[in-house]
């Protein structure tokens, strides 16, 4: 089986532990295939890059045209729309879905300086962080971890990332502090991994054998609801849309939260089911996100923040 990624220090560790999976599960030899996506290459500023997809295209193309059997994507990377020949085969565990703040000394959101200079490419964490603390200077940042951890040491205080891209590198120690899920309520999918395979081959035996054994319902369940918002949100991974997923104590629950972009004013919609058994059939899901981004835009999220859905 060969298992497409793409070739950053992240995705190729991403997706070692997604192979080790497979071959456990299934007997068989993987191999890593790895693809070099337009996203890697480019040096514009993410935001601008063409929104959603950028880092997916090229890997989906592989998949497609039989160069690889499977292909892991960070799961908020991928964009909403279906894809013509390919299916969602499996969202393993989630990793910790929150972001983290990785300043100079061990400094908090609380405890850094006035006028501190904070890096991130996202108008979501910009707009967090205005948010909490109107006083920063935030300045776009672009390039693989490692890149944006230098900058700490550089130019900047501090820089925002994804906990699980951290822990999966084994970069954790640059972790300041890890933001709450209500403070900060991270991209849809944020920490989970899509591995999507071609549709003819989804029920081959050992294909349904590999992805049985990736798959974490829970997981998916979380990932399909916040990816079902951001879809019918129109909005792409760079919108300025934070939101949480979980299952606890038989229910699920789903929260969102748009930004303005500078942070002044947000809205916050929650909705939730009980948790049954159909939630690893992914029409519940779907519905939830559907249910909340259709409140949000109800309370008029479209004038908050640039979303399709208000074209
Ligand atoms: N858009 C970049 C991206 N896509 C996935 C991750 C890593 C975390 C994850 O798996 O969600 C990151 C880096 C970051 O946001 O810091």
């Amino acid at each position: 089986m060969r298992v497409g990624t793409r070739g950053s220090a992240l995705a190729v560790a991403q997706t070692t532990r997604v192979a080790e999976a497979i071959a456990a599960a299934t007997g068989m030899h993987v191999a890593l295939v790895i693809v070099t996506t337009h996203g890697d290459v480019s040096r514009a500023p993410l935001a601008q890059l063409g929104g959603t997809g950028v880092f997916v295209s090229a890997l989906r193309e592989a998949l497609v045209a039989g160069e690889c059997d499977l292909a892991v994507h960070s799961l908020k990377d991928l964009p909403t729309g279906p894809c013509d020949g390919i299916v969602l085969g499996a969202v393993p565990l989630r990793a910790d879905p929150r972001d983290a703040l990785c300043a100079r000394d061990g400094g908090t959101l609380a405890t850094l300086p006035h006028g501190a200079r904070v890096g991130t490419g996202s108008p979501r964490r910009a707009a967090q962080l205005l948010a909490r603390r109107p006083d920063l200077l935030v300045s776009d940042i672009r390039g693989n971890v490692d890149t944006r951890l230098a900058r700490v040491h550089s130019d900047l205080d501090a820089v925002v990332l994804a906990a699980a891209g951290l822990d999966r590198i084994g970069r954790g120690d640059a972790i300041s502090e890890r933001f709450s899920l209500v403070d900060a309520p991270p991209a849809p999918g944020q920490g989970a991994l899509a591995v999507e395979v071609r549709e003819a081959d989804v029920s081959t035996e050992v294909m349904a054998r590999a992805l049985a054994a990736l798959n974490d319902p829970t997981a998916r369940a979380e990932a399909i609801a916040e990816r079902a918002l951001l879809g019918t949100l129109e909005a792409g991974c760079a919108a300025p849309i934070g939101a949480t997923a979980s299952v606890s104590d038989g229910i699920f629950r789903l929260s969102a939260t748009v930004y303005r972009l500078d942070g002044s004013e947000q809205l916050t919609a929650t909705a939730e089911v009980p948790a049954t058994p159909n939630m690893s059939d992914d029409a519940e899901p779907t519905q939830l996100g559907r249910t909340v981004a259709a409140e949000l835009l109800a309370r008029g999220a479209a004038q908050l923040a640039p979303l399709g859905a208000a074209r």
